[in-house]
């Protein structure tokens, strides 16, 4: 065979390989024009810097304003519009407000140009290569369990008696309490498979369930709770965790962390921080010189065109401009 038709046939073959990979992708989901963008873009990030081959697709409301689509597009990110999805009118008090709005990550069944995705919250952070995940047995929905102690879950009967599954030993749930809860799983991070099917069948379903405080988590849980698998924590560290079950924690293995804590003291630590970056003022300056020998000429290098240009302008006799030596 000629050289050239040796090439033309690998590259058939690797392009018939390619083709008949299974289509995979992350995903994450994001509303309104608020900060989560910032989550978004932080993840593509991390998802880049631990060379994941995947890419990461967002699901966006349709309010998600166009510049920040644009900004998603220019990190790599494949935005797709999703339509909202509401749950049956009820006066659920939802453990945060907002949560009625995760009902649309419903939606991300509908992309079955994917055979397999991982879901990731936007507050998630991936600190090291979880693409095996996509390598689990079909069939099943993968999450990591979640924990119970928390404020949040105060309306459950398992945080009045102080039950969580991360420790079921601790406090054992009471017999005359009937069967225990079955395992539940946190929904910031989940292997799943799209198809059209599940997604009208999750839709249906949806429309005659009465929503709960924790929205699409609870729906999900009761969903998909024959299929459930869970996986190590390690794949979505729920911040809770370190203060509830530190015992449970194998810090130096965490591969992915999930910034969802209620505790005040930590929203303004976070806060505190933010404050910090976002503070002009605070951004570095040399001490002022008193006389030109405390003046360090290199750090003022830089401003020798500007200094020309004001020269030449006829203004250099406001500024003086330091001595090289
Ligand atoms: O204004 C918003 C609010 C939320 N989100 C998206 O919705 C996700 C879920 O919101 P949070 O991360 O703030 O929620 P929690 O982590 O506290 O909530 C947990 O419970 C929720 C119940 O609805 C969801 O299941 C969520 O995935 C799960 O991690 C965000 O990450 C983000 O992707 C936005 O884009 N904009
Ligand atoms: O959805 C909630 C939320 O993320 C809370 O912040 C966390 O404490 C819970 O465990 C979880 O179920
Ligand atoms: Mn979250």
């Amino acid at each position: 065979m000629a050289p050239n038709l040796v090439s033309t046939a690998a590259k058939t073959a690797s392009l018939v390989k390619l083709a008949s990979m299974p289509s995979r992708a992350y995903v994450t989901f994001l509303a309104g024009n608020g900060d989560y963008i910032k989550g978004v873009v932080g993840l593509a990030k991390g998802l880049r810097k631990v060379k994941s081959a995947y890419p990461l697709v967002v699901a966006v409301l349709p309010d998600v304003p166009a510049e920040h689509r644009r900004i998603l597009e220019s990190q790599g990110c494949i935005v797709k519009e999703i339509e909202l999805v509401y749950p049956p009118e009820n006066q659920t008090q939802f453990a945060m407000a907002y949560y009625v709005i995760n009902y649309s990550k419903l939606r991300i069944w509908e992309f079955v140009e994917y055979s397999k995705m991982i879901y990731l919250d936007a507050d998630i952070q991936v600190y090291d290569n979880i693409d095996h995940l996509f390598d689990l047995p079909g069939g099943y929905f993968y999450a990591v369990m979640d924990c119970f102690c928390e404020k949040t879950w105060s309306h459950t009967p398992q945080y009045k008696i102080g039950y969580c599954q991360q420790c079921p030993d601790k406090v054992k749930w009471p017999a005359e309490m009937g069967q225990p809860p079955s395992l539940y799983f946190n929904a910031g991070m989940f292997v799943f498979e799209p198809s059209l099917s599940t997604c009208d069948d999750l839709l249906k379903t949806l429309k005659v369930t009465p929503p709960t405080p924790f929205a699409e988590q609870d729906f999900l849980n009761m969903f998909f709770r024959d299929v459930y698998k869970p996986i190590p924590l390690i794949y979505n560290l729920v911040l809770a965790m370190l203060w509830r079950h530190p015992e449970n924690v194998e810090l130096d293995k965490v591969k992915v962390v999930h910034y969802c804590a209620a505790r005040e003291d930590i929203k303004m630590l976070v806060k505190k921080w933010w404050d910090v970056y976002n503070d002009e003022s605070l951004g570095y300056k040399k001490p002022a010189a008193t006389t030109e020998d405390q003046v360090d000429p290199s750090a003022v290098d830089h401003l020798q065109p500007l200094l020309a240009a004001l020269s030449e302008a006829g203004v250099a006799h406001c500024v003086t401009a330091p001595s090289a030596a």
